[in-house]
This record gives C-alpha cells, sequence and structure tokens, in this order.
C-alpha cells in the first residue's frame, strides 16, 4: 500500500466555532492507481490533499493516521518525501514558472535540489531529457525560453517536467484543468496520465469527464466520503443519491441541478448531511426518514466493491 488514511479528520477554528471540513476519512491508494475526486464546492477535496501534502493553514487541526508505504507519515518522513516521491502539481502553470528564469534553468534548479549529486553538465542534460519525456519538441530551444515565451501548453509541459524529475509515487493534482477550454482540458489530462503512468494519481476536479479517465472514484460530501469504487462502476451505476443528482447536474445528463445547500460546516446535523436535498429520503415513508435524519449512516460497503453512506441506497 502506497497511502493510507484511517480516520483522517480536519477541523478549523474560526472565530468562536469550529468548522469540520474533512470527517473521518479513510482511503487507501495503491502504487499507480488513478484515483479522482469530486463533490460540489466546499466539500473538503483541497483541505483533504492539503492534509495528505503536511500543507494545512495554521488554523486547522488534523486527527487521524496517514501511513505512507506502510510507515506513519511523520513531519520528518514527509520532509524527506515531498517534491519528490509525493508531489503537488500547481494549478496554474505559467504563474508557477519563475517570469526572471528560464524554462530550463527552473527544471535545472529542481533537479539539483533533489539529486544534489549531479554536475551541472548533467542536470542540463537530463533536463533535456525530461523536456523529451514530456513531450517538448525543440528541448533546446525550451531551455533557453523564458516563462512568457511559452504557451500555456508548453508551460504545463515544463511544469510537469519538474514534477517527474523526482520520480514521484504519489502525485497531488488539485483542479489541474480548471478554466480550460475543452480541447486543452481533454490534451492536459491525456498529458498528464502519460507523464504518470508510473506513479499514483488523486485528481481533485469538478469536471465528470475527467474524473473518468481514472480507475478509481471518491465522491465526497459536506466534508466525508459518501461513495468509492471503480469509477466505470460509479459513473455507470451511482448508488448514493447524492451521487446520482451530482451525474445529473451534468450537462451531458440533463443538467438538473441539485436543489437547496449543502449543510453548514460548523453545525451539522445529526443524520445524514444530503437528507435535506435528497431526491430519495422525499420517496420514503416516515419511519425510514426518521432514521435518515436521527441516524449518521455509515461507510458501508453493501457487498459489492462500491461503499456508500446512506441508509436507503
Ligand atoms: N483556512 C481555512 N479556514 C477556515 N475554513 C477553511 C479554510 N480552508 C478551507 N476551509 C473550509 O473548509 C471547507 C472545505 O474546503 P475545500 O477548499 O477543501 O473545498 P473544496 O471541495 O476543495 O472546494 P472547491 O471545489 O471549491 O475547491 C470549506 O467550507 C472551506 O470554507
Ligand atoms: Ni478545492
Amino acid at each position: 500500500m502506497l497511502l493510507n488514511l484511517d480516520k483522517l479528520q480536519v477541523y478549523f477554528t474560526v472565530g468562536r466555532s469550529v468548522l469540520q471540513a474533512v470527517n473521518e476519512v479513510d482511503l487507501s491508494i495503491t502504487e499507480r492507481t488513478k484515483t479522482a475526486i469530486i463533490g460540489e464546492t466546499g466539500c473538503g477535496k483541497s483541505v483533504l490533499a492539503a492534509a495528505i501534502a503536511g500543507i494545512l493553514p495554521d488554523n486547522a487541526q488534523a486527527s487521524g493516521t496517514i501511513t505512507w508505504e506502510n510507515t506513519l507519515l511523520s513531519p520528518k518522513l514527509l520532509r524527506t518525501i515531498r517534491g519528490k516521491e509525493l508531489t503537488l502539481v500547481p494549478q496554474n502553470p505559467l504563474g508557477s514558472l519563475n517570469p526572471v528564469l528560464t524554462a530550463g534553468c527552473q527544471v535545472s534548479e529542481t533537479l539539483a535540489r533533489i539529486k544534489p549529486e549531479l554536475t551541472s553538465a548533467e542536470r542540463y542534460h537530463n533536463t533535456l531529457e525530461l523536456f523529451g519525456t514530456v513531450g517538448l519538441a525543440q528541448p533546446g530551444t525550451v531551455y533557453r525560453a523564458y516563462p512568457h515565451q511559452l504557451s500555456g501548453g508548453m508551460a504545463q509541459r515544463v511544469l510537469l517536467a519538474a514534477t517527474i524529475a523526482g520520480t514521484p509515487k504519489l502525485v497531488i493534482a488539485d483542479e489541474p484543468t480548471k478554466g480550460l477550454d475543452i480541447n486543452t482540458r481533454n490534451q492536459n489530462v491525456l498529458l498528464m496520465h502519460q507523464v504518470f503512468a508510473a506513479s499514483a494519481l488523486l485528481l481533485i476536479t469538478h469536471d465528470i469527464e475527467v474524473a473518468a479517465t481514472c480507475n478509481s472514484l471518491i465522491v465526497m460530501y459536506a466534508g466525508e466520503l459518501v461513495e468509492a469504487g471503480s469509477a466505470k462502476e460509479v459513473l455507470k451505476d451511482p448508488l448514493h443519491p447524492y451521487t446520482c443528482q451530482l451525474l445529473h447536474s451534468h450537462p451531458s445528463h440533463g443538467l438538473t441541478p441539485i436543489p437547496g445547500l449543502p449543510p453548514d460546516l460548523t453545525s451539522l446535523p445529526a443524520g445524514c448531511r444530503f437528507a435535506n436535498r435528497c431526491a430519495l429520503y422525499n420517496k420514503l415513508n416516515n419511519s425510514q426518514k426518521q432514521l435518515c435524519l436521527t441516524e449518521h449512516p455509515p461507510l458501508k460497503p453493501p457487498g459489492s466493491t462500491t461503499a456508500v453512506r446512506c441508509w436507503h441506497a
């Protein structure tokens, strides 16, 4: 097992209230698997990623256990693997590059940090090789180019070259396709799957088509996992009412918005967090509804490979 989360919990103290951003998340990621996380805005996707990468803000309090290759992921271990075996893909490629350094210099500097034993000639050579790996056609020209001379797509490739310099085992990408048109998005996703073929990928997205490119899919709602399973199965045959309604809110499935809003994370309901917006809830009898409103449903594997947090799914 590459990464394992056991009851990961993240709270924020905001003034006098406590905001439950991530609640008891259990999650396992094996080597080379591609996992997508989807869910509406504010459901805790980025906070979960930040907790794994150890970059939570100061007002966050985390609990639970994270293990990396079956060893407790201590701050010390995290310092040795971050930026190498565990890397993050930045959201805005052009903005993430230093405007006063050439593309080659930046990747070469990353290499110097990760592999201090390399000579500068070796770093130059390795950088050109990395540029080739990410599909940059004229590595020498790109090496000498400043960020403003690169297109968005080229900048993305330069950043990915820097990311694979450390031969990552896990790559976390938080909405890498945000704001891109469909063509660029498809190219980017394809490129990431090529470049990170040997790595595990945790891909946070709002985009169901992007999620469909992964093997596993995790659906989050109000800080919790509500459904987890194979991406193919979950997208074809969603079990949790939230997943069904989320998929139906997508343009390709009729654009039916989910009514209402997610609960306030500073005062969560005792029962199911989705009950007030749930289409299935409305079809239940009174005693079934009572269960939804009073008992918090556990995430249970209903016999198949998919796990669902719902009393009645
Ligand atoms: N530093 C912080 N202080 C207080 N609350 C925070 C902080 N960072 C995040 N939150 C809250 O934690 C919750 C989860 O936020 P998060 O950014 O993980 O959502 P998300 O699923 O990534 O949403 P989006 O899709 O919009 O990126 C939100 O309610 C957010 O307001
Ligand atoms: Ni986010």
